[in-house]
């Protein structure tokens, strides 16, 4: 592989083919107050259909801004957001968000955690059971569907997370560093279980991680962030084909590229961090 970045024409007509597109999106959080605080600027990004997208970047960049701008939960403040090919105006169980911290209900059993959706959207009971059961199922957990969350371990939670998010059927999925707090193993396993039923639905998936070697594992592109507020620096392409090996030459290289890429952004956020602190 020849690790190279690639510069992303802006004019790009938007394709309704295309999951994503976004065109010059800002982010200023509390816009017109005294609290004034721009997370994002010109972030123009597309998502192909059925591609897993990795964004990479300091702590406080915007990673998790933009997905809840393409989630349909916070309007951005300039630049337009469209989803396959209609503007981005509020949230659609078409785009599921999944966070580090699962918050299943603790009172329902696993199969009525994952049909909590389809119960909002009132689908019939036996629908709903036979959806759960199916994304359960996807998930390898199809025996755990009248068990309790709290009899399952982290991972398996995780994995529930994931089946309520499939069971919607959405076209995208919204993840925010999912399995960060998951130890090393459980999170492999995991990274490959996603790419599984990732691949299986057609989904397309825009994953955030603080982990290069997650990014490497698991993107068909890697999506650098400066510092705050984040505008892109790079998007890298990763041609190799999965499962990749960690240890191979190209894995090895790119993760350098990530790397130096990512260095002197965290520099610069660190150094943002500490003159704020210093100011109170
Ligand atoms: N609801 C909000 N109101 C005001 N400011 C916010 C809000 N959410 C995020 N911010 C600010 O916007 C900036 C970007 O935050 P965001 O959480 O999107 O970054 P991030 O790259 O996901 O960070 P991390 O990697 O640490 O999770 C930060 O300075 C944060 O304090």
């Amino acid at each position: 592989m020849e690790a190279c970045s690639v510069v992303f024409d802006p004019h790009r007509p938007v394709s309704s083919a295309d999951a994503v597109a976004c065109r010059g999106v800002g982010k200023i959080w509390a816009a017109g107050t005294e609290r004034a605080h721009e997370a994002l600027a010109g972030i123009d990004l597309d998502v192909a259909a059925g591609e897993f997208v990795v964004l990479l970047g300091p702590s406080g960049c915007g990673k998790s801004t933009l997905l809840y701008l393409i989630a349909g939960l916070e309007a951005p403040t300039s630049g337009e957001i469209c989803f396959f090919g209609d503007p981005v105006e509020r949230p659609s169980p078409d785009r599921s968000l999944i966070f580090q911290e699962t918050s299943l209900f603790p009172w329902l059993s696993v199969g009525q955690n994952v049909a909590f959706g389809l119960s909002i959207r009132g689908d019939p009971p036996e629908a709903r059971r036979a959806a759960a059961r199916e994304a359960l199922a996807r998930v390898g957990l199809a025996a755990a569907i009248d068990k309790r969350p709290d009899e399952l371990s982290g991972g398996m939670r995780q994995r529930v997370a994931v089946a309520r998010a499939l069971a919607m059927r959405p076209k995208l999925l919204l993840m925010d560093e999912p399995f960060a707090a998951l130890d090393v193993q459980t999170r492999a396993k995991m990274q490959d279980f996603l790419l599984d039923v990732s691949q299986a639905s057609g989904a397309s998936v825009l994953f955030v991680t603080h982990s290069i070697d997650e990014a490497v594992a698991l993107a068909d592109r890697v999506v650098v962030f400066t510092a705050r507020p984040g505008r892109i620096k790079e998007i890298v392409p990763v041609p190799m084909p999965r499962p990749r090996d960690p240890f191979a030459p190209d894995c090895v290289k790119l993760r350098r590229l990530l790397t130096e890429a990512l260095r002197s952004e965290v520099d610069r956020a660190f150094a943002e961090q500490e003159a704020l602190a210093a100011t109170g």
